[in-house]
């Protein structure tokens, strides 16, 4: 075994589960395992040294061959050369610098502008689960506790788009439910002792505070957050301090809406909706900070009505100013991802064209200024001094290679400035000496030249090889010439390469000790960055309004009124959207909806909770009117989904969230349910559509819309007055039925089910057929005793378990 592979399996005993890339010239070599694994997992040749199993990447493509293995699970291991080779004395030193995971990434080629949030579940019972969920690019990190059960752990983790998920190790059986479902997903368990050393003193460095009360923390959640920071310190090899305080899920001052929800209204991209959502309708955003707000900002709708008013007022005046507003939106393109950017600072992992880009986005903050001061708006803090740091420290376009010389701007630092200046007249010190060496030899096409590997030469091609003189010196035969160097050259090329490595040195540690400088701006630049993307999604919402002409909602305690709402999704892939209105208030409160499939109730009660959602993250809203009460939360039931992954069937999938919704919702909530009860046999479903109808009604007191198939639930207007019925207007004529997508008072007097089939396309046979089929079995007496009995029903009175399980 030679020394090296010695080395490098001393190193790799100690990072077992990483694949680890091991710095060999100009190479990252892997072997043994790691270099099968590798060949197959990037697709290069696996080749043998010394008998072993090996398979290498160049060093320059590292980040591109990084960015695949993290894709593909794999946690990586980056071994260097901590030592200058051509110094060392024996084997090289080489050391693990970093390790990455997918959710440690942080460069900017590998990642793009959407949030990349890692889970760490910590339970000590395996009752009550502690999640800390953390950005560790952006330096966002939330933390709560809650009592999950497995399953909604399950359902928790597929609203989010998670990159990595860490559990403390007694989770064993929710790690391989978690691995079924997302195979290709990061997991990773931590040992107990992440959970129970030296919490204190981890936070208490990660945020450089005294006390760590100030986080309002409990002790199981302290203990949760101190593992998440030892992770990220054994991980990043150095301390951890670009993060904010954390929050928590459930504030006072939002609304904290379900997957559920999020999914059923169809409000933030996933795989399947993308370009089809609220997000998207929304996004005018230009920097990538607003972009990725923007998303937080829909998941949790404000609640507080001052909040909301501050946003739709700054909208106004943007509004009310449309220059501006378009100028405004010419200097946001120019502002860079701060908040990236000063997580790498604070991580020395920040490029010189990182500093660029901040320092190109701190130059248009006077610009965007002098445009908020026009309009009355608060201004940004321009960084004057950081500014200049920047544009003193950083040339205009620097390489990405600190180390070359290419960085660090002239007159930063005087005593690199000379040694550059060395280079600066090498041409011309060449040409000299090549006039001087072609007068002395005679050789007209003699040249002199410097190339990295060789230093120094002179060049003559092989027909002029007689006339070279004696104190030549051979150095390398090529095909038509001869290279030779003279003592000149020799000690000239000493001189350079002296010159070469103290730049080399010099600018490494300048760009060091500018990042530490720079790191002291961290804490504000991220404070800098949320105003940014407040302004960008502020000034977005405005252009959105205008361009899609939405209206400024307004509040109350009452009334939830929508004149003329439109859906502002479907109204942008509809040719002729059909506007619809809703009149509820506290006595009249619950809408039951029937009309034929395909009629548009879906799209008529997603947009009821589309405009609620919209009117309280702060936007305008699609409508002619809006007046809407302060909702503290939206539930929906939509959509028949079976739940094929943990085995529940549609009917059963469907009871769990309309449980979610009795046992959580109240006055202020409004509930959207689509066909509830269809999942199981007419009775069962019609009865327990019922019961959950007068629940609502009569207990929560919430405002709901409900749109059912079962005719049967129309006759809940009979019995309460609060409770109303409505209706899909449809068209008939003689070549069949025109949906006219207008919701009015009344009841559906047929559900068109055979019509909507032959909408569809079902053989004209068929559908004759069915017709057949239901003119016999259709009785219109039946229909009306069964109503009739319905009268029958007491009324039902229920009152409210207190003790209910609140989720959120
Ligand atoms: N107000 C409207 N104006 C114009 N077109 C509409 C309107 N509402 C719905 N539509 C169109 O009708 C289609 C069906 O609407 P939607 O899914 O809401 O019907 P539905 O009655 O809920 O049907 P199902 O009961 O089958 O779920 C939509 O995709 C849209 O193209």
């Amino acid at each position: 075994m030679t020394p090296m592979i010695r080395q490098y399996l001393e190193i790799k005993n100690q990072y077992q589960d990483c694949i680890l890339l091991f710095r060999l010239g100009d190479f990252y070599e892997t072997f043994f395992e790691d270099a099968k694994i590798t060949s197959e997992a990037l697709q290069i040749t696996l080749t043998h040294r010394n008998g072993h199993p090996m398979a290498g990447i160049p060093h320059h493509a590292l980040d591109n061959y990084l960015k695949k293995l993290l894709e593909q699970g794999f946690k990586v291991a980056i071994c260097d050369q901590v030592e200058d080779p051509t110094t060392a004395k024996g084997i090289v030193k080489r050391e693990v610098t970093k390790i990455l995971t997918p959710g440690t990434v942080v460069e900017e080629n590998m990642i793009d502008e959407n949030n990349r949030y890692s889970l760490l579940i910590y339970s000590y019972d395996n009752e009550h689960f502690i999640f800390v969920i953390f950005d560790f690019s952006t330096g966002e990190i939330y933390i709560d506790s809650f009592e999950f059960s497995e399953n909604e752990i399950i359902d928790f983790i597929s609203s989010f788009s998670f990159v990595q998920i860490l559990l403390s190790k007694n989770l064993k059986t929710l790690k391989s439910k978690i691995k079924n479902i997302y195979p290709s997903l990061y997991i990773e368990d931590l040992d107990e002792w992440y959970f129970n050393k030296n919490f204190e003193d981890v936070i208490k460095e990660s945020y450089e505070i005294l006390d760590i009360d100030v986080l309002k923390l409990n002790k199981n959640e302290l203990l949760a957050l101190g593992a998440v920071f030892k992770y990220l310190e054994i991980t990043q090899k150095q301390k951890i301090n670009h993060f904010s305080f954390p929050k928590r899920f459930k504030s006072s001052n939002n609304m904290m809406l379900d997957s559920t929800t999020i999914l059923n209204l169809g409000l933030l991209p996933n795989q399947e909706n993308k370009g089809k959502t609220l997000y998207d309708i929304l996004k005018f955003t230009k920097t990538s900070m607003g972009s990725r707000t923007l998303q937080h900002w829909i998941s949790k709708p404000l609640i507080k009505k001052e909040n909301i008013e501050k946003r739709l007022n700054i909208i106004e005046t943007f509004r009310n100013d449309v220059l501006i507003m378009e100028e405004l939106k010419e200097y946001l393109s120019s502002v860079r991802d701060i908040e990236r950017i000063s997580s790498r600072i604070s991580l020395f992992r920040a490029t010189p064209r990182d500093l660029t880009a901040l320092r190109i986005s701190l130059e248009v903050l006077p610009y965007i200024n002098e445009l908020l001061n026009l309009i009355g708006l608060n201004t940004l803090e321009e960084f004057n001094d950081l500014k200049q740091l920047l544009s003193n420290a950083i040339l205009e376009e620097p390489t990405t290679q600190v180390g070359t010389g290419k960085v660090i701007k002239k007159g930063f630092n005087l005593e690199l400035d000379r040694y550059k200046k060395i280079f600066e007249n090498s041409s011309e010190i060449l040409k000299e000496i090549e006039l001087k060496e072609k007068q002395k030899t005679g050789i007209s096409n003699l040249k002199v030249a410097r190339n990295k590997i060789y230093g120094f030469y002179i060049e003559v091609t092989k027909t002029n090889i007689n006339k070279v003189p004696p104190n030549y010196i051979r150095k390398q035969t090529l095909v038509n010439s001869e290279r030779f160097i003279t003592e000149e050259l020799r000690n000239l090329e000493e001189q350079y390469s002296i010159a070469e490595k103290k730049i080399e040195e010099l600018e490494k540690k300048i760009y060091n000790d500018l990042i530490v400088e720079l790191q002291n701006y961290v804490k504000d630049l991220k404070i800098l960055s949320s105003k940014i993307a407040e302004i960008d999604i502020l000034r977005g919402f405005a252009e959105a309004s205008i361009k899609n002409n939405y209206i400024k909602p307004q509040f109350n305690n009452e009334n939830l009124v929508i004149i003329n709402g439109r859906h502002p999704v479907v109204e942008q892939f509809t040719d002729n959207f059909i506007p619809n209105n809703i009149k509820l208030d506290r006595k009249k409160r619950f809408v039951i909806l029937t009309g034929p499939n395909m009629s548009g109730k879906s799209t008529y009660l997603r947009q009821i909770g589309i405009i609620s959602i919209m009117a309280q993250i702060g936007s305008y809203v699609p409508a002619e009117y809006v007046e809407l009460p302060i909702l503290k939360n939206i539930f929906t039931r939509i959509g028949a989904k079976d739940d094929v992954v943990s085995g529940k069937s549609t009917f059963l999938v469907e009871m769990a969230e309309v449980s979610t919704i009795l046992n959580n919702a109240d006055e202020n909530s409004l509930i959207l349910l689509d066909e509830v009860g269809r999942g199981t046999g007419t009775i069962d479903g019609i009865s327990v559509a019922w019961a959950t109808s007068e629940y609502i009604y009569q207990v929560l007191k919430s405002y709901t819309i409900f749109a059912t198939h079962y005719m049967e639930l129309t006759m809940l207007n009979d019995f309460y007055d609060g409770i109303i019925n409505k209706r899909v207007k449809v068209l008939e004529t003689e070549s069949g039925i025109i949906f006219l997508h207008k919701i009015e008072d009344g009841i559906s007097d047929k559900s068109y089910g055979i019509e909507v089939a032959k909408l569809a396309g079902i053989p004209n046979e068929v559908v004759l057929r069915a017709k057949e089929v239901m003119n016999e079995i259709s009785n219109k007496t039946a229909f009306e005793e069964k109503l009739k009995s319905m009268k029958k029903i007491k009324q039902k009175k229920f009152s409210k378990n207190k003790n209910q399980l609140k989720l959120f």
